[in-house]
């Protein structure tokens, strides 16, 4: 049995395998410009983030009715119950799917045909995080919450995601304002790409409560200083880092030096299938290449669970943090 874990930085669109890409392509009658799941595979190399997310926004051509985004979010939730996943906090990036005329209801909706049966199906407790997609506009932004409000019994919080550098965080002062007032949880990535400086400000203008990635605060001591003083969860995604360039290797992740710093930090997937790997494989990876002893891998499992916005059901987040100080590692 793997570690029990929480998941807190998963795209559901990043779960889209080739082989399941081609399965939808064909249901919906759309052309993808590659021979077969093979040849997409080959097509997984990456600079930086952009030249991913070209590709990232290119496949959700395939994503079109309920049933496509229930069958994504289910085979996801398989994957990850597998690993050790017990709960998942899901991010969805409506933007990318309302541009191309598929409304806010067939993706929230969809993706509650799996969600909504995940605790009986797979055992894996879910919340849902909605993004905004940071280089478009504060006002579409806004326009997006808009078009959320019928399903705000579905969505337990907001995001920022997408390219990072030139789009600071500030931008989004006043939807994350009206988020804040609808009761809605706040989370944003900063220093994935961008500087320490933006970091500073989601916790500042946003006001956010986990910081997506942060793997830049490094950089400034002060900082670091104050994630670790204010227990500021940072939700690091490790092989996400390798592939996109934010790191050379996997054996110069700061993770442990991170750790040692007193960081608050947890180890997640981000878009794990073109990435290389599930919320487990990255604990692996990570177990591997920095030498994590056991202690330190039930430090990261127990800081999913008391990061994870569980906040309605503090039992239930007690039992799963028992279950990690249970754990026997094989
Ligand atoms: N790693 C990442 N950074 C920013 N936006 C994303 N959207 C999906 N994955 C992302
Ligand atoms: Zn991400």
């Amino acid at each position: 049995m793997p570690l029990p874990k929480a998941e807190l930085h998963l795209h559901i669109e990043g779960t889209l395998e080739p082989e399941l890409a081609f399965e939808l392509a064909a249901r919906n009658g759309v052309t993808l410009p590659y021979a077969d799941a093979d040849a997409l595979r080959t097509a997984y190399r990456f600079e930086d983030l952009q030249s991913f997310l070209d590709l990232y926004y290119e496949l959700m051509a395939v994503l079109r009715t309920e049933r496509d985004f229930g069958d994504l979010a289910d085979a996801y939730l398989a994957r990850a119950a597998a690993q050790g996943v017990r709960h998942a906090e899901i991010f969805f990036d409506p933007q990318a799917h309302m541009a191309r005329g598929v409304g806010m209801g067939t993706v929230v909706e969809g993706l509650w045909r799996a969600l909504g049966g995940s605790q009986d199906n797979h055992g894996v407790s879910t919340r849902l995080i909605m993004c905004f997609l940071r280089d478009e506009s504060a006002e579409s932004a806004m326009e997006t919450l808009e078009a959320a409000r019928p399903y705000l019994d579905r969505i337990a919080g907001i995001g920022l995601d997408s390219a990072e550098t030139g789009n600071p965080p500030g931008k989004f002062r006043e939807v994350y304002e009206a988020a804040a007032a609808l009761g809605l949880h706040r989370v944003a990535h900063a220093g994935e790409e961008g500087p320490p400086e933006y970091i500073t400000e989601a916790l500042d203008v946003l006001g956010v409560e986990r910081v997506d990635h942060g793997l830049r605060c490094m950089e400034d001591p002060a900082l670091v200083e104050r994630l670790a003083r204010e227990r500021i969860p940072l939700t690091l995604c490790p092989l996400s880092n390798v592939r996109l360039r934010a790191v050379d290797a996997l054996a110069d992740h700061p993770l442990a030096a991170m750790l040692d710093a007193g960081l608050l930090c947890t180890v997640n997937s981000d878009d794990p299938a073109y990435f290389g790997g599930y919320a487990g494989d990255n604990f692996d990876a990570v177990r591997a290449a920095l030498g994590l002893g056991e202690e330190r891998l039930r430090e990261l499992a127990r800081n999913s669970f008391a990061a994870s916005f569980l906040e309605h059901d503090e039992e239930r987040r007690a039992r799963y943090i028992a279950e990690v100080d249970a754990y026997e590692f094989p």
